[in-house]
C-alpha cells in the first residue's frame, strides 16, 4: 500500500512562507495524499512532472511554487517547496539514498562544495580524520560519496565539510574530533525510512488528520524530529542518576521533555524542574504542545525546586516562612550578628562562607563545620577564626527563624529532613538547567525520589553557570559514570552567533567532579555576523541600539521575537529605548510577559536563561557594569572573586546564545573584558 512521508526539510521550509502561499502548498499536498492513499497516480491538475534527479519529482501548487519529491515503489516523500528556481536548485544538489552500511535513507546533498574541500587539502595540514579508516567511516553513516572527502578534511575546512552531512553523521564526527569513541548505529534491514537515523529526517503521515495537523505547523521540529542522540537519551534506561551535557541550544530541554512525556505515558509520576521560574513557565507551555493528552500531562508536575519546596512546606505543616534571599539582605543580617558578636569578620566574606561551606554542605553542628572542607575558598581558616564564623552565623541562623523567615536552601533543608522515611513522590525526576542547583536542592530532589531505576535526569551546562558554584557531585554521593551524554549539534543559533558565543569559554571544561568536557558544537544555519559596537557615550550606545531595533523591525521580524538584555536596571533601559524608537513596548524585570505579540522583552541578562529570540541586543556590556564592579569590590576572598567572574562570564554566554539569527553587543567607553577577545576576534574575521 502507498504512503505518504514528509520530510523535516519541508516541514522547515512551509513555515516560512507567507499565510496564502502556505495555504496553496498545503492543499496541492493533501490533494496528492489523497490521491497516493486511493491507490491512484497523482492527479492532471498537480502537474506531476520528473526532474533530472533520480527519483525526484515535482508538482505545482500554481504557476511559481514548486514542491519537490521523492517516489519510488510505494513510497511518496515531500522534499521541499519554494519558488520555481529555487525549488529546482534544491532538487538539483540533493540525492536520496539508502545508506549502504547502516540502510537508512539519506538526503545527501551534492554540489560543487564536495570536489573544492578533496582539492584544499594542504600537504601541512594534520587530516583530523584520517586515522579512522573508511570502513569504520562508512559505518556512522557517512555516505559512500563523502568517505574520501571526510578522510582528507582538515581542521580548517572540518566544519564546512560537517556542515553538508546529515546531521546524526556530522555529530557523530564530533565526537572523534573531542576524542570520544563513537560507536557505530545499528545496520538495519528492511524499511529504510524507520532506522533511528532515518527517523530523524522522515515521518510517516499516517492518515488525513496527522497530516493537517502536521500541515498547519502542530509538527513543529522538536516535537516530531528528534536526533538519534536526542532520542536514545529519551528512550534509555540508565539504572541509576543520569546526566545530560551540551553547549546552548543543543536540545536538553527538549530531551528532558520528551524523556518526561515517554516515562508519563509509561503510567510514572514524573517531576519536571529547574532553577529559574521563566524556565519553568516555558516549560510548562512547551508541555501542553508536547502532551495533548491530559491524563498524561497531570503525571507529570512542573515545578521550580524552590516552589516546589515552600508548596510541600506548606503539606508537611512545617512552620510558616518567607523567603529572604537576596544577597543584601542577607548581609544586613551577618552584618547585625556579627556587630552582636562582637565579631570584625566582614559581612561579605561571612556570607561567602555560609553560602559556599555552612549551607552547601547542609552543616548544623559545630563538629562538623570545624572539620568541613572548604574547597574553592581562597582564604585558610583556622580553628579559631572558624569558631568566630560558627558563632555569628548560628545567631544568624536563629535570627532569620524568630523573624519567620528562610533562606531557599535553609528551606530545601528542613524538607528533606520532614520528608525522610515517607513514601516517594515522584518515580522520576528530572531537571532542567541542574548546573544552578546546589547541593540543598539536590539533596531535595534525591528525597523525592525512592532511587530507583533512573530515577534522577540532570540536563546541564557548566558553560551556563550563572547562580551557583560548582561543587563535586560525588560529596552527594552522585556519579555519573557511564551514564553521562553529550549533545553536539546547536539547533537554535546561527554559526556565526555560535563561533563568536563560543569564544567567551575554554574549549574545554572541567568540572568539580574533575570531569572534562570538550565543547566542540556544530550549528545547523548560518545567518549575518553578529555586530559589535563601541560607542563614547551611552546615549549614542541607546542611540544604536535604537537604530538596530528598528532595522530589524523593517526587516519584518516581529517585536515578540526581539529581546534586548542588560546587566542592571532594565526598567531604565526599556523606558528609553520605547522612547527612543516610539513603537517599541517593553516587558520589564520578570519577562513574564515575554512572547506577547507587539512586545519587545527587555530583561536582565540572568532572566534570559533558557529563552530564545530571534534578535537579541545586549546593551552596557562596559567594564563596569560585566563584571559587575560593584558585587566585585564587595568581594575580599580571591576563590570568590574567581568564582563571581566564572558566573559573569557566563552570564555573557547566556544572554549571546537566546540570538537565533541577529545578534548585537554594545558598550560605551571601556569594553567589558569578557567583550575584547570577540571585538579582535570579529575585526580579524572581518
Ligand atoms: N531535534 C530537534 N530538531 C529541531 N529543533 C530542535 C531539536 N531539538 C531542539 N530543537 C530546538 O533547538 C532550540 C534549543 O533547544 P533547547 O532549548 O532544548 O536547548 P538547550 O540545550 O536546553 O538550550 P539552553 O541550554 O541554551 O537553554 C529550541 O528552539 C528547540 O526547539
Amino acid at each position: 500500500m502507498s504512503r505518504l512521508l514528509l520530510a523535516q526539510s519541508f516541514t522547515r521550509r512551509l513555515g516560512q512562507f507567507p499565510n496564502q502561499e502556505q495555504k496553496l502548498i498545503r492543499d496541492a499536498v493533501m490533494v496528492l495524499h489523497l490521491d497516493v492513499i486511493g491507490g491512484s497516480l497523482p492527479r492532471p491538475g498537480l502537474r506531476w512532472h520528473g526532474l533530472n534527479s533520480p527519483d525526484l519529482y515535482s508538482i505545482s501548487p500554481n504557476m511559481d511554487l514548486r514542491v519537490i519529491l521523492y517516489h519510488k515503489g510505494q513510497d511518496y516523500v515531500v522534499l521541499y517547496a519554494d519558488h520555481h528556481d529555487g525549488a529546482y536548485a534544491w532538487a538539483n544538489r540533493r540525492r536520496l539514498e539508502v545508506h549502504p552500511y547502516t540502510g537508512a535513507m539519506q538526503v545527501v546533498e551534492v554540489q560543487e562544495r564536495t570536489e573544492v574541500l578533496t582539492h584544499v587539502e594542504a600537504a601541512t595540514e594534520e587530516r583530523v580524520f584520517y586515522p579512522y579508516d573508511a570502513p569504520y567511516l562508512l559505518q556512522l553513516g557517512v555516505p559512500e560519496r563523502y568517505v574520501q572527502t571526510v578522510r582528507h578534511a582538515t581542521s580548517t575546512n572540518a566544519h564546512e565539510l560537517l556542515e553538508l552531512l546529515p546531521e546524526e553523521v556530522a555529530e557523530r564526527l564530533l565526537g572523534l574530533l573531542a576524542g570520544e569513541l563513537v560507536v557505530p548505529p545499528d545496520a538495519q534491514q528492511g524499511d529504510p525510512f524507520s532506522h533511528p537515523d532515518a527517523r530523524r529526517a522522515f515521518v510517516v503521515a499516517d492518515n488525513e488528520a496527522e497530516l493537517g495537523a502536521a500541515l498547519q505547523g502542530a509538527w513543529q521540529d522538536w516535537i516530531v524530529f528528534l536526533h538519534p542522540s536526542q532520542r536514545a537519551l529519551v528512550d534509555r534506561t540508565f539504572g541509576g542518576a543520569a546526566r545530560v551535557t551540551g553547549g546552548a541550544g543543543t536540545g536538553k530541554t527538549v530531551v528532558a521533555l520528551h524523556r518526561a512525556a515517554r516515562l508519563a505515558r509509561a503510567g510514572q509520576r514524573v517531576l519536571l524542574t529547574t532553577y529559574s521560574r521563566t524556565l519553568g513557565s516555558h516549560l510548562s507551555e512547551r508541555l501542553v504542545q508536547l502532551v495533548p493528552e491530559p491524563e498524561v500531562r497531570d503525571r507529570i508536575t512542573v515545578r521550580t525546586v524552590h516552589a516546589l519546596a515552600a508548596q510541600l512546606a506548606g503539606e508537611l505543616g512545617l512552620p510558616e516562612r518567607q523567603p529572604e534571599d537576596s544577597p543584601a539582605q542577607l548581609r544586613a543580617r551577618l552584618e547585625r550578628a556579627a556587630r552582636e558578636a562582637g565579631s570584625a569578620l566582614s559581612p561579605e566574606f561571612l556570607l561567602a562562607e555560609w553560602r559556599g561551606v555552612i549551607e552547601a554542605q547542609g552543616l548544623r553542628n559545630w563538629e562538623a563545620y570545624r572539620e568541613a572542607r572548604r574547597t574553592g575558598r581562597g582564604t585558610p581558616l583556622g580553628v579559631r577564626q572558624r569558631w568566630d564564623v560558627w558563632q555569628v552565623t548560628q545567631r544568624f541562623r536563629q535570627g532569620l527563624e524568630a523573624d519567620g523567615r528562610f533562606t531557599w536552601r535553609t528551606m530545601c533543608d528542613a524538607v528533606t529532613e520532614a520528608l525522610s522515611g515517607r513514601p516517594a513522590r515522584f518515580d522520576h525526576v528530572i531537571a532542567d538547567e541542574a548546573q544552578d542547583l546546589g547541593p540543598s536542592e539536590l539533596r531535595f530532589l534525591l528525597t523525592l525520589t525512592g532511587g530507583g531505576t533512573d530515577h534522577l535526569l540532570l540536563a546541564m551546562d557548566e558553560g551556563q553557570r550563572i547562580y551557583q558554584r560548582a561543587f563535586p557531585m560525588k560529596s552527594l554521593g552522585l556519579s555519573f559514570q557511564g551514564r553521562s551524554a553529550r549533545l553536539r549539534l546547536n539547533y537554535r543559533t546561527s554559526r556565526q552567533i555560535r563561533e563568536l558565543a563560543d569564544r567567551l569559554l575554554p574549549g574545554t571544561l572541567r568540572d568539580a567532579d574533575d570531569a572534562v568536557e570538550q565543547r566542540l558544537t556544530l550549528s545547523r544555519f548560518q545567518g549575518p555576523e553578529p555586530e559589535i559596537a563601541g560607542l563614547t557615550t551611552p546615549e549614542e550606545e541607546f542611540e544604536r541600539v535604537g537604530q538596530w531595533l528598528n532595522a530589524r523591525l523593517q526587516e519584518g521580524l516581529q517585536p515578540e521575537e526581539i529581546a534586548v538584555f542588560t546587566r542592571h536596571d532594565p526598567a531604565t533601559t526599556a523606558a528609553r529605548l520605547q522612547a527612543l524608537t516610539g513603537h517599541v513596548t517593553t516587558v520589564v524585570g520578570s519577562l513574564e510577559g515575554s512572547g506577547d505579540p507587539g512586545k519587545i522583552s527587555v530583561s536582565t541578562m540572568h532572566r534570559a536563561k533558557g529563552l530564545e529570540f530571534r534578535a537579541v541586543a545586549a546593551i552596557g556590556m562596559h567594564d563596569q557594569a560585566l563584571p559587575s564592579a560593584q558585587r566585585l569590590a564587595e568581594l575580599l576572598d580571591p576563590g570568590d572573586q574567581a568564582d563571581f567572574l566564572a558566573q559573569e562570564r557566563h552570564l555573557l554566554y547566556v544572554a549571546a546564545t537566546r540570538a537565533r539569527d541577529h545578534l548585537l553587543l554594545t558598550y560605551a567607553g571601556e569594553p567589558s573584558r569578557f567583550l575584547t577577545p570577540l571585538v579582535v576576534f570579529s575585526r580579524d574575521k572581518s
